[in-house]
């Protein structure tokens, strides 16, 4: 089983298993309809990655290594109210703009609390955290692929499971999987948004070109299930439901915290499997990206997402 089937095969278990958050089939058909008429009424246009200001996009290997770098300090904003993805992004792109070489593998070993202030001119929350994420892929990519992202890219010969595979053994930090009822599940969400993201900047093509994108699935994060449940496609039962709503933290490994993210997988799975029926032909990872930019455009109308501190998401 490869990397990508381990995912969908273990969330799904969760998914049977769950007994915090369960799914409301009628909410999920309801909201597929009008996703879809939604989707068709605005001419069919699938999101470009490039199109976001926020996003460095010049089609070399200097956009990979914008991507890894993103992908590697991809989680867990909300501890800071102000902060948000796109702060993450624009930070990185006026950093690689400013220093084309800021991103190379000898430089990102030497990243220290500072140098990550200069790059966003704040605090980032779990900044030593964030910086020893990026020492490490310096030093993996120095040690393993003579420092090159683009030579570890093309290692996956166009594979997405395998590509994902090899950030999660090259990557330590990537490593999101957890322990389930006994059980090892996996996410692999910053892993997979790394190969998502560089499927969307290089359009499928190059550095993007993987054969098998379509095993994707999407990235278990807290703005997915945020919006999910906002539509009452996700359900919380009474306990997990008050935590969320008060804010509380919910503990990372927890098994609320895993049913969560285990069924948003589930949900965007069978959400894809609905648009494809009708033929919308969307991938896993771009129903993500247009239920992420959903719920982006309706932060402050949504109730509150879970609040889990942790360096996968
Ligand atoms: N599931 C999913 N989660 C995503 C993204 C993205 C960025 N996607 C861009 C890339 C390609 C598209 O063009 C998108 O514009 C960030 N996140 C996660 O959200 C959380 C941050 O949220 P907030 O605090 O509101 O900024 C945090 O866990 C972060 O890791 C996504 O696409 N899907």
């Amino acid at each position: 089983m490869n990397a990508l089937e381990l995912i969908r095969e273990t969330t799904e278990y969760v998914s049977s298993q769950a007994k915090y958050v369960s799914v409301c089939e009628e909410a999920l058909e309801k909201e597929c309809k009008s996703f879809i008429s939604e989707f068709i009424a605005k001419g069919s246009k699938r999101e470009d990655w490039s199109a976001n200001d926020f996003h460095y996009s010049d089609g070399t290997e200097q956009t990979a290594k914008f991507i890894l770098v993103l992908d590697t300090l991809n989680f867990c904003f909300w501890p800071d109210s102000e902060l948000e993805y796109h702060h993450l992004g624009n930070g990185l792109k006026q950093q690689i703009l400013r220093d084309p070489h800021s991103f190379d593998a000898d430089r990102l070993q030497l990243v220290t609390t500072d140098i990550l202030h200069s790059w966003f001119q704040r605090e980032l929350p779990n900044a030593k955290e964030r910086c020893r994420l990026l020492n490490e892929i310096g030093l993996q990519l120095q040690t393993y692929f003579n420092g090159s992202v683009k030579e570890f890219i093309e290692s996956a010969k166009q594979s997405a499971a395998t590509l994902v595979d090899l950030v999660t053994r090259y990557f330590w930090g990537f490593r999101d999987s957890c322990v389930y009822k006994n059980r090892q599940i996996f996410f692999y969400k910053r892993a997979q948004i790394f190969v998502g993201d560089l499927w969307g900047a290089f359009k499928g093509e190059g550095l993007g070109k993987f054969n098998d994108i379509e095993k994707l699935t999407m990235f278990a994060d807290y703005r997915v299930p945020q919006i999910l449940e906002s539509l009452g496609i996700m359900v919380y039962n009474e306990e997990l439901s008050e935590l969320v709503k008060n804010k509380k933290e919910i503990v990372v490994g927890s098994e609320m915290e895993i049913e969560i993210r285990a069924v948003t997988v589930s949900v965007v799975e069978k959400m894809r499997d609905i648009f494809n029926k009708n033929n919308v032909n969307l991938l896993a990872l771009e129903v993500d990206w247009m239920l992420w930019g959903r719920g982006e455009a309706m932060l402050d109308r949504l109730p509150p997402h879970h609040r889990t501190r942790t360096i996968f998401y």
